[in-house]
């Protein structure tokens, strides 16, 4: 089965984006800084205005960030009076996307239009506080999109990266540990990992869900009297809205061991003495419950509003690019290098930081580089970025071989924690100092899709771009070259995106391919 998509979904005609004027008295928590979208940039100089509609300007006050207006794109049908918007009572989505180094908002209707997209940057916090600064990221971005907009929010997705693992006290919900993110590595438990599972099985790397949770364990879960479940960043923040504890879907659940084939934990897991911490699993999309009361008149939001399971972040942008064809792929250019291949047959192999995360009847076969986007800011800033970038011909290769990482360790296409980056010679010019990172992070992305086809997944044909990277049209043309396959940014690159697609795909029933997974949490 492939994701049923509604051809309105095809078009997105009118984009929204709210303005934050920063709190100048910024608490340690809220440093983060909010970016417009270009459009609303342009909006906000008076550039053009929103296809079909007016302007509305209406003060949001934010106990977090006071937000010093919005700026309403109203999509057509909807009509405006003394800042008032007409209360046509059409459905709306939501969705979130928790990346690498910030969080944002997508609120679409039932046509793939826009109508809310917000953005915040990570504040720098201790890793002591990362759990409560995603959580008032979450409830700073709800605040700020607009009541008229929240009002008619009948469904409520995210997603978050892949792999970061935290363990909940199931009475009070919160963290007992701090989270492990996506990147870290937990060595110390891959033996007792490799002695359980099968070989080149996905757990078998020192990123893995499952040697976060072997080596919490080891260290202090044993002795722990107090009765915890272990949960992803997506699933706790969802937690958050629909107050149920321990329930997760089959993409977040992969690195822990779950096997989404036969949509149950294997034997070899559920009879280690952790078992008891494994979080439920459901299909991404699956309806787990309504939005708590208290939560729903706090924000103005529908009491029949409902949230649904989520997904990684590199699958929620790959659900944006509304890729369907076998073949065809995302490779999602953020703060890493993700990239995930439509295939008809699933590939996993450790050696090579390669799994496959399931789609309906088919399979997302990938992994995630430490290349890409963080060691780019490492060496450059957005505008460096731009600016060299249009002055590198990409017809021509570059002759320096960098493996550019932002730090020692790689996890795909080769899975070693010991990798060191590669950056030099570097030439006096920043333009070709530039093309060489560049081509050097398209041949890893080449060995990727290589190392894929060696095994099996179904042949390359097109490449879709999400992430920040994908703005770069040079980049694209360098990456053609390489991989050998046309090379494009997906229509709609965020992730929030996809996530608001996976609210509008479990409101309307759209991808059930398992009966398993959607009776209703208990
Ligand atoms: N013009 C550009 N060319 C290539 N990369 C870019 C460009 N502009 C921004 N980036 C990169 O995009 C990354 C941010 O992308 P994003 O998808 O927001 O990351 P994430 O969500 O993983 O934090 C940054 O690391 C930055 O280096
Ligand atoms: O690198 C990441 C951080 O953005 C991705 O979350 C992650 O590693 C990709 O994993 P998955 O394939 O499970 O989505």
């Amino acid at each position: 089965m492939t994701m049923l998509i509604s051809s309105a979904l095809q078009t997105a005609i009118c984009h929204t984006a709210f303005i934050y004027a920063q709190d100048r008295r910024t608490s340690f928590v809220h440093k983060g800084v909010l970016q417009l979208s270009a459009r609303a940039r342009r909006w906000r100089r008076g550039e053009n205005s929103p296809p079909g509609g007016l302007l509305c300007r209406s003060k949001v006050a934010s106990h977090h960030l006071r937000v010093g207006e919005f700026i309403y794109g109203i999509k057509a049908g909807l009509t405006m009076s003394d800042g008032e918007v007409a209360a046509e009572e059409s459905e709306l989505y939501m969705g979130f996307d928790f990346g690498t180094s910030g969080a944002r908002v997508m609120v679409i209707d039932g046509e793939g239009e826009i109508c809310a997209d917000g953005k915040q940057l990570y504040p720098a916090v201790h890793e002591t506080e990362w759990a409560s600064m995603w959580k008032d990221t979450l409830f700073t971005l709800i605040d700020a999109v607009p009541a008229q907009v929240r009002s008619r929010v009948v469904a409520i997705s995210l997603d978050g990266t892949s792999s970061t693992t935290m363990v909940i006290d199931r009475k009070t919900g919160q963290p007992v540990t701090r989270p492990v993110l996506y990147n870290e590595s937990r060595p110390q438990a891959l033996a007792t990992v490799e002695a359980i599972a099968p070989a080149k099985h996905t757990v078998l790397t020192g990123t893995s869900t499952l040697c976060k949770l072997v080596a919490w364990w080891m260290s202090e879960g044993s002795k722990l009297q107090t009765e915890v479940v272990m949960m992803h960043q997506a699933d706790w923040l969802l937690s958050l809205l629909h107050g149920k504890l321990g329930i997760t879907d089959y993409n977040n659940a992969l690195k822990v061991g779950y096997d989404p084939e036969l949509e149950e934990y294997p034997a070899w897991l559920t009879s280690q003495p952790y078992a008891s911490l494994l979080p439920l699993v459901k299909e991404p999309g699956s309806a787990i419950g309504l939005v708590g009361q208290d939560i729903a008149s706090t924000y103005g939001l529908r009491e029949d509003c409902q949230v649904y399971t989520g997904t990684t972040d590199s699958i929620a942008a790959f659900l944006a690019a509304r890729v369907t064809e076998p073949g065809e792929a995302v490779t999602s250019l953020g703060s890493t290098l993700a990239v995930k291949l439509l295939s008809t047959s699933r590939v996993d192999d450790s050696r090579y930081g390669i799994y496959s995360h399931r789609l309906g009847d088919k399979w997302l076969v990938g992994g995630a580089s430490n290349t890409g986007g963080a060691v780019l800011r490492q060496l450059f800033s957005n505008e460096q970025l731009q600016e060299l970038s249009a002055q590198i011909d990409p017809s021509k290769p570059s002759p320096l071989d960098y493996y550019p990482l932002p730090k020692v360790g790689e996890r795909f296409p080769e899975a070693d924690p010991n990798k060191e980056p590669r950056l030099s010679p570097r030439p006096d010019s920043d333009v070709e100092f530039l093309h060489g990172v560049l081509e050097s992070i398209a041949r890893i992305e080449g060995r990727a899709y290589a190392a894929l086809d060696e095994l099996g997944a179904t042949p390359l044909k097109a490449v879709k771009t999400a992430g920040g990277g994908a703005q770069n049209v040079v980049w694209q043309r360098i990456r053609e070259r390489v991989l050998g396959v046309p090379v494009s940014a997906s229509t709609q690159t965020e992730a929030a995106y996809g996530a608001a697609l996976l609210a509008f795909y479990g409101c309307k029933g759209l991808i059930r391919t398992s009966q398993k997974s959607y009776s209703t949490a208990s």
